[in-house]
Order: structure tokens, then sequence, then C-alpha cells
């Protein structure tokens, strides 16, 4: 027996009663008569309170030449009381693609085609208030545009002239199928169309249907184009994170160190604030350079060596160019636009018999980072002290320190 999805409830005994009534009660309904006395549910409103029917289902407002003419039932803002419209169901016949696409067939020969979008819109509208869903909308369209192509060969192939994809905007797949409340409105917005070549041919709030260029496929000269301009994409992002890596890194606490000559040996860094125990002055500069890479380096500017500092992962940070002097653009390396902060490759270490060091060299959280904290309390005029560690070579000590250059 066939049955319609009309929802009775009763209320009884505090719960709620369904029952699912034969189709001849809608045809009851559709005459106007409501039909409070279902002999199923006399019993279960015998023990409970008024039993509610829903209002009645009407037949599907008919599309006529007249009704087109009317504006109104295109008006997605027309409430649905105004509609005689039966909330709350979602899968009516008319819903389905074939019966849909044959009443917005009808609607596209009273208006001799598909080309007022803002009509389309509202009547996309209008049968999603009566309570089709965006897919069955979705497909009616799709069956009734020939010629329809919505798989993603079709996507691809860029068949001519036709509609190619087409998607519901994300206000109709969230807002609901079919409103419950006289007086829902429906998204101004419901379809959007693509052809051909990707082209979106609708706006935000209308429907519109064009063609789309016919777009030959590309030939082997084009790909081989393509592939050339890809290649070089490649090439520039790998370039551009080869230079990255190679940065200059390293930085200092301005504001705490300033470099002048030191008593010690050439230049040298001093504070020139007061400066805490465990304050972070900064992180040791240069680029970071393999063993080899360093030992060939050192071959070309033997100076390197004095300002080359060993990292805790085993390379090197070098500070100089390629004479082997600090430089705020360390070289060889990738280019890079930024000069970067020498001043903590002037840092000396005490002279034998001196107190000792001041500020200790330490790991920082990345790799190649080589911190340097205040061991402890730096009065203002201090110079920076640091032990450069046990293999450092001195043999060079008793002669001229290397920024005089002999
Ligand atoms: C990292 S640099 C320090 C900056 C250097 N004073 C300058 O003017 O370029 C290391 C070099 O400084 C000199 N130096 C640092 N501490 C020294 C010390 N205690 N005694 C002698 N020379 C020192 C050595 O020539 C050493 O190779």
């Amino acid at each position: 027996m066939t049955v319609v999805r009309h929802f009775y409830r009763g209320y009884a005994a505090g719960g709620v009663h369904s029952l699912w009534l034969p189709e001849q009660h809608q045809i009851w309904q559709r005459r106007g008569l409501h039909c409070k006395l279902a002999a199923p549910v006399v019993l279960a409103a015998a023990a409970g309170p008024a039993l509610n029917i829903t209002a009645a289902q009407p037949p599907l407002p008919p599309i006529t030449a007249q009704s087109i003419d009317n504006r109104d039932i295109l008006t997605p803002q027309q409430p649905l009381s105004q509609l005689g419209e039966d909330a709350g169901h979602s899968s009516k016949a008319y819903c389905q693609a074939d019966n849909l696409s044959g009443l917005l067939r009808q609607f596209g020969t009273y208006q001799e085609g598909f080309d007022n979008g803002l009509q389309l819109d509202g009547l996309m509208a209008y049968y999603r208030r009566l309570g089709c869903s965006a897919e069955q909308l979705q497909d009616a369209v799709y069956s009734m545009m020939p010629p329809i192509a919505s798989s993603s060969s079709a996507r691809r192939a860029g068949v001519p002239g036709s509609i190619i994809g087409m998607r519901a905007q994300p206000d109709l797949e969230l807002a609901p199928a079919s409103g419950t409340q006289a007086g829902a409105t429906a998204a101004p917005a419901d379809f959007t169309f693509e052809a051909g070549a990707g082209r979106v041919v609708s706006g935000a709030s209308n429907v519109q249907f064009s063609e789309s260029p016919w777009q030959p496929p590309g030939g082997l000269g084009e790909q081989v184009q393509l592939a050339a301009w890809e290649l070089l994409a490649a090439a520039l992002a790998a370039a551009a994170l080869a230079a990255y890596e190679s940065r200059p890194r390293g930085w200092s606490r301005g504001d705490l160190l300033e470099v002048r000559q030191s008593n010690i040996a050439g230049r040298g860094v001093f504070a020139r604030a007061p400066i805490a125990t465990g304050t972070v002055l900064g992180a040791y500069p240069g680029r970071l350079r393999s063993a080899a890479d360093m030992v060939a380096k050192c071959q070309e500017a033997p100076l390197t060596a004095s300002y080359a500092f060993r990292t805790g992962d085993g390379r090197f940070l070098d500070p100089t160019d390629a004479s082997g002097q600090p430089s705020p653009y360390p070289q060889p390396g990738w280019p890079w636009p930024l000069p970067m902060d020498v001043v903590l490759s002037y840092a000396n270490e005490p002279p034998k018999g001196s107190p000792g060091t001041n500020t200790t060299v330490e790991d920082g959280p990345h790799p190649g980072d080589l911190l340097f904290v205040a061991a402890n309390d730096i009065p203002p005029g201090a110079e920076v002290l640091i032990d450069y560690g046990m293999t450092y070579d001195r043999s060079g000590y008793d002669r001229t320190p290397p920024e005089t250059g002999g």
C-alpha cells in the first residue's frame, strides 16, 4: 500500500505518535477534508490532548503563461503561506529530476529561453521553497539543458558551447531544503554555472547561460611550452629555497653592545649599558657552511679561520667576505638583499692571566644558532669576552691582530 508522508502528531501520555496514513487521506486533504478523526489516531487522541494535524498538501501551483507573467511567484521573498505551501516535505514527486525539468522547460517555453537569470533564479528559489533539494534542482537543470556534460571527463574535454559544470552556492547547501515556517525566504544566489574553459557565466545573484568559445586542445608545441614554464617555476622555487637556506644569520643587542678598539687585540665588543646575568646578547653571525666548504674557503682566504665558529651540529658560521674579513654580505653564497649584523664576530677572548670570560656561547633552539649569553653582570664599558675553545689556532696571537691586516 502506498503511503504518503503526512505526519500526524498526537501528543498522548507525554509521547509523540507518528502515524502513516494511506494516500486517500491526501486526497481528502486536497478536498479540504482535514481528517481529524482518522481511525488509527482516535485511540491515541482519546488518551491525550487534542490531535494536531499538519497543513494539507496542496497541488503544485501550475506554471502557466499567466503565472509566469506574474512576477510574484518568482519572488523569493514571497511567504510560503501565500503559496499554500505545505512545509516539511523534501521528496515531493514534482522535485524528481524528470518532473522538475519538465516544469522548468515550461518556464523556458514561456520565456523563450533561459536568458533571464533573475527569473530563473527566482524560479529555482520557488521550487526550493516548495521542498526540492539542491541536488534535485541541480539534476533537473542538468537534464534540461542540452547538451549537458557534467562529468569530469567532459569538463576536461571542454565540449564547445556546453555547460560543463554547475555548483550550488554554499548558502543553498546550508539552507534548509524546505522552509518550515511561513515567510521563509530563499537565498538570492542559488546557482552558478561554469562554461567551457572554466568561465563562470553567472553573476553572484543571478543565473545566465551563455556559450563559451571553442578552445582547441593544445598541440605539442603548447605542451612543451607549458612544461618549460613549469620547469622554470620549479627552478625558481628551488633557487629561492637554496637562497633562504644559505642566508646570512646572526644578530646582536644593539642597545647593549658596541664595537670599538680593544686593548686585547684589534677591535672588540663592549657593553654600552649594564648587562644582567643571563641576558642573551645575540647570535653569532655568518653563513652556515659544511666542513669541506670551510676548508676550501680557508685555502682561498686564510683569515677566515680567525672568525669561523663551529656550531653544535658540526657546521661552521662564516661571517667573512671573499677576502676573509667580517662583512654584512658574507661570501660565497646565494645573493641575499639584507645586511648581516657582524658585531659579535669581533668578540675577543681574555688574555692569559686575566680574570676570564664573562659570556658563554650556547647552542640555540635552531640548528646552527650560537647564542651569546652573559655569564655574569657586565658593567658598562667592559669588554665582552668569550672562550674560543680548545681547538682554536692561537699561534698567531703574538703577531698583529687580523683587522689591521699586518
Ligand atoms: C674573532 S676575531 C676577534 C676580533 C678581532 N679582535 C678583530 O679585530 O677582528 C679573533 C682574533 O682576534 C684576536 N684575538 C682575540 N682574542 C685574543 C687574545 N686574547 N689575544 C690575542 N689575540 C686575540 C686573534 O687575532 C684572533 O684570531
